[in-house]
């Protein structure tokens, strides 16, 4: 057992040391049936921008219906100083929390519940790491994806990142690239687990491997000609490339068959593009596809359309699944209800103080269809037709006249998914719709109109005697 390849990662090890040792602690004092809620939610918006995409829940959802104690692992807990009494319940031990959750898709903002968990406090804690490291990476990289598709203009987007991913949250990247928008991906293994089109060109490996580029070129469309995608830039892009690529594309039409596209992997690919364009429409390969990829992103891939850049397929790696600048999204879980009462944690720091009990988050829209603002209250409380600054309490607005919808819905009960699990690319297509209602202030990427969240009185209020009352008694 060496090998992360013989590993069970549905193992309820998958976790950190301190939830066990916390764990450990509840069941030696019979506190294993106190019943918990616990919160996720980010505080900082990633790339500096105004909204994330949620993603991560389908998987979430699979991996804790699963997530259990083997053999295995309980022999390996047994040298590890865990007690008899324990690695019995441990042995027995499986998810039957109550799971609240925002749509996968969803659009969601700083400070606001987005998944709330409720089970007791072994089951609730030993989640903890898991969706984090679910949530967290997945939302990151769909909100990557869904900035590139704001500015692409409905060319195609095609995930390329696998081999510069982090290991195996490769597999993660491209199954959160396909939620956030991108419709392809040239990871084999997450298109066939997803169900969505595996996508592939050539690699410069292939040409330098012929005496010839026309050789290779040749050699390939004859074996590959649906969908055959040549790589223009190994030796000169525009003097070798896609003169090449015009003969063998004659070649298949006389063999019935159409190159599908060229693909531009270095220099300046607007300059290139324009050129390819040309030669191609001047040879009457107008139905020959530019496909350019080479360390794109958001930022440049909107610079190439403002150049007149005529692309129509974007491959995008490192970028994308690595979630590039922005190392990790900051979402953290955070306990808000033990023992039937509300639990707050303090801070110094007014923004890291947690929001107490449970919670809905209502979306407010205006006549137009578009989200205003979202409210966090208690529930039970009417829905709010104020909202107060989470941090800034004299600040408020009325959200009188405006449409609410609740945000949080029903995914779990007692460890069962109430639903059917959604596909990648219903997932997309929810996403997208919802993107749709977010006006454009909220998605430029030069700094962003930052969107209301706000909490309804009562909650504050809470919060408030909460604090005082820790206060008191520190
Ligand atoms: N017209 C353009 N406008 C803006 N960015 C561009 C344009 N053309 C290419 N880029 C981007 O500029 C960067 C160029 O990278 P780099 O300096 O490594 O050049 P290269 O062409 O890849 O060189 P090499 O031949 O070493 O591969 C890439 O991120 C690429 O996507
Ligand atoms: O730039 P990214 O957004 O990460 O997209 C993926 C990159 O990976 C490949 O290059 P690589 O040099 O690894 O292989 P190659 O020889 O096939 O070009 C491909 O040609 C892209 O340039
Ligand atoms: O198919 C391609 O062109 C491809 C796939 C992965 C990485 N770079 C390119």
């Amino acid at each position: 057992m060496q090998h992360i390849f013989n590993t069970d990662l549905t193992s309820a090890l998958y976790t950190d040391m301190y939830q066990i040792s916390m764990a450990h602690s509840h069941f030696n004092y019979s506190r294993q049936n106190e019943q918990v809620a616990f919160d996720y939610f980010f505080r900082k918006q990633p790339y500096s921008g105004g909204f994330t995409i949620f993603s991560g829940l389908g998987e979430l959802l699979a991996l804790l219906q699963e997530f259990k104690f083997s053999s295995r692992d309980i022999d390996w807990l047994y040298k590890h100083g865990f007690n008899d009494g324990f690695l019995e319940y441990l042995r027995d031990f499986s998810f039957k929390g109550t799971v609240h959750s925002m749509r996968e898709g969803e659009i969601v903002f700083p400070q606001e519940p987005i998944v709330r968990v409720e089970g007791n406090i072994v089951e609730a804690q030993l989640a903890e790491t898991v969706l984090l490291n679910y949530l967290n990476f997945q939302s990151l990289v769909a909100t990557k994806a869904a900035r590139i598709k704001l500015v692409a203009r409905g060319a195609a987007l095609s995930e390329f990142g696998l081999r510069r991913a982090q290991g195996i949250g490769g597999m993660f990247a491209s199954r959160a690239a396909l939620t956030g928008g991108f419709t392809s991906t040239s990871n084999v293994l997450a298109a066939s687990i997803y169900d969505v089109p595996a996508v592939g060109t050539m690699a410069h490996a292939y040409i330098q491997s012929y005496d010839g580029e026309l050789e290779a070129f040749r050699s390939f469309a004859k074996v590959n000609p649906e969908g055959c995608v040549l790589l223009v830039d190994t030796y000169d892009t525009l003097k070798s490339g896609v003169p090449n690529a015009i003969t063998v594309a004659k070649e298949m039409e006389q063999e019935g068959h159409k190159l599908m596209g060229i693909r531009l992997d270095s220099g300046d690919l607007a300059y290139l593009a324009k050129q390819s364009r040309e030669m191609l429409d001047a040879a009457g390969l107008n139905y020959v596809k530019i496909v350019a990829s080479n360390q794109l992103d958001e930022h440049i891939i909107k610079s190439l359309f403002e150049q007149g850049a005529p692309i129509d397929v974007f491959g995008v790696g490192t970028n994308l699944a690595t979630g590039k600048p922005d190392a990790a999204l900051d979402g953290v879980y955070k306990l808000s209800m033990a023992d039937g009462e509300p639990r707050l944690k303090l801070s110094e720091n007014i923004k890291k103080t947690t929001l107490p009990g449970l919670k809905q988050v209502y979306r407010f829209t205006d006549e137009a269809g578009n989200f205003v603002a979202d409210a966090v209250a208690l529930i039970g409380d009417a829905i709010p037709d104020t909202i107060h600054h989470p941090y800034e309490p004299d600040k408020s607005m009325s959200l009188q006249g405006y449409t609410s919808q609740p945000l949080l819905e029903l995914v779990m009960q007692d460890g069962k998914p109430t639903n059917a699990p959604v596909p990648v690319l219903e997932v997309a297509a929810y996403a997208t719709e919802r993107l749709s209602k977010l006006t454009e202030e909220y998605k430029r990427f030069e700094n962003p109109h930052i969107y209301k969240v706000g909490v309804s009185k009562q909650l504050l209020d809470l919060r408030t005697e909460l604090r005082n009352k820790y206060k008191k008694d520190l």
